[in-house]
């Protein structure tokens, strides 16, 4: 629920919340032909900062390209759009959901002549997977439902449509009493979460499905990555990491926007490591909190303040 003042950017204009309406024969809501980002912004000591909007919008108009869709306006038209969503719904941190898709004109999966229309929404939204699950972990279970393969739907692109296997898998793990799925690629080996990349420690060192396993190229993943090699660890990501791999690993966490920094504690019932938020796991987080909360000056590139 939110109050009548909030605006949302539609097509170049804002618009109230409430009137954010778009036609039920659009193209994108019948055939799942839409791409989109989730990006956060957070109330750091310098104001608020959209983290990595640079990296955010480059997969924007990366993930159109599959579908051939024209994104009708300049990255600079759409970063002054977003920071001025943020500074019209005069949020401090929120979460930030670009949309691009296949609006109304006709039907036919054939896109045709259909408009590609864009909005930019903002709202406040907390831990992903809720505040005790950043602390103390969460259960998962590895999905019946596979991840289906890169060459089947471009798993690198942001698709709307490609959620509904991220629905089928996350909601039959919370059927089944979880709070999360990790699924696995059509080889059997671990892909990702629904909305989520996995990382594996063994041995103190740091292990991440590589591209090719059919996962999205996460921006949290990549700064992870980046955060651990500066702190000295050893990290692996273009590995392939097996479903037995999971009940060994010492420590297993998810990353995303949505996600932060997400411990995994147990998997199908199977405790992981002490069964909570593992050291190398409390390590990354805390740094990646201190980066996003600009608790340090590093990677300043990757802040866009408002
Ligand atoms: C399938 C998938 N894999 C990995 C990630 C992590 O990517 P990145 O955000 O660039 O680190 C996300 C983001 N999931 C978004 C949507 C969540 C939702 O429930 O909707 C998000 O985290 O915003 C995915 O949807």
């Amino acid at each position: 629920e939110r109050d009548s003042l909030d605006t949302i950017w539609m097509n170049g204009e804002f618009v109230d919340w409430d009137d954010a309406n778009v036609h039920v024969l659009s193209h994108g809501l019948h055939y799942g032909t839409g791409i989109f980002e989730g990006v956060r912004a957070y109330d750091t000591q310098e104001g608020t900062a959209i983290f990595r909007w640079e990296d955010h919008l480059d997969r924007f108009f990366q993930s159109a390209k599959p579908y051939d869709m024209e994104i009708p306006f300049s990255r600079e038209e759409l970063t002054e759009a977003t920071l001025e969503t943020v500074r019209r719904n005069d949020l401090k941190s929120c979460y930030i959901r670009p949309i691009a898709y296949y609006g109304y004109k006709s039907l036919g999966v054939s896109p045709g002549d259909c408009p590609t229309d864009v909005t930019i929404a903002a709202w406040p939204w907390g831990a992903y997977l809720g505040e005790d699950a950043l602390k103390n972990g969460i259960d998962v279970m590895v999905s019946s439902w596979r991840k289906h393969a890169s060459s089947q739907i471009p798993t690198n692109a942001k698709t709307t449509g490609l959620y509904v296997n991220s629905l089928l898998a996350g909601e039959e793990a919370r059927r089944n009493g979880y709070q999360e799925a990790i699924v696995l690629n059509k080889e059997g080996n671990v892909a990702e979460g629904p909305g989520e990349n996995i990382f594996m420690v063994n041995d103190g060192e740091i292990y991440t499905p590589g591209l090719s396993e059919s996962i999205l190229d996460g921006i949290t993943r990549d700064a992870v990555i980046t955060l651990a090699e500066e702190r000295g660890y050893e990290v692996h990501d273009n590995v392939s990491i097996s479903r037995g791999q999971l009940n060994t690993a010492d420590e297993l966490f998810f990353t995303g926007s949505a996600a932060e920094v997400t411990p995994i504690k147990q998997v199908d019932n199977v405790t992981i490591g002490e069964g909570t938020r593992g050291p190398v796991t409390e390590d990354l987080q805390q740094a990646f909190f201190d980066l996003v909360e600009r608790e340090t000056d590093a990677h300043d590139d990757w802040f866009t303040y408002l």
